[in-house]
């Protein structure tokens, strides 16, 4: 798979996950009551990003702990049924403003 297409693979899984739940780390933090997973996935976010400015200022991991980061943002958008066109159009957006 090459690196342009591997965000798209990560997020038809996790659209996948949510949709036809299996024993998996992503599937069980989807699967809860709806606001208990919601929260589950933000205290993620709130927990990966103190990670990622750990990393930094000790450089270290920095790269390991930002995949971190942007998966679980990803995750949040997946289980928020948020297209992953949705986020690359706003980008877009952005870069040719
Ligand atoms: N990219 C990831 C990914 N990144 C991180 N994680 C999980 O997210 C959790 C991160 O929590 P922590 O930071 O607390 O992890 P940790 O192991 O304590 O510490 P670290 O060393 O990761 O910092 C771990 O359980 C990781 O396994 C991920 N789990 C899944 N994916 C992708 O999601 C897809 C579906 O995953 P499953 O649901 O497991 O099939 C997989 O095919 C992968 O592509």
């Amino acid at each position: 798979m090459t690196n342009e297409k591997i965000i798209r693979d990560i997020y038809e899984t996790l659209e996948d996950r949510k949709n036809n739940p299996i024993d998996s780390y992503t599937s069980n933090i989807m699967k809860d009551s709806k606001k208990l997973a919601e929260d589950k996935i933000l205290e993620k976010i709130g927990e990966e990003a103190a990670e990622v400015i750990i990393a930094s200022k000790n450089n270290e991991k920095l790269v390991h702990e930002s995949a971190d980061l942007i998966f679980h943002t990803l995750l949040l958008l997946a289980y928020k049924e948020i297209s992953l066109d949705e986020l690359l159009e706003e980008f877009k957006r952005r870069h040719e403003l």
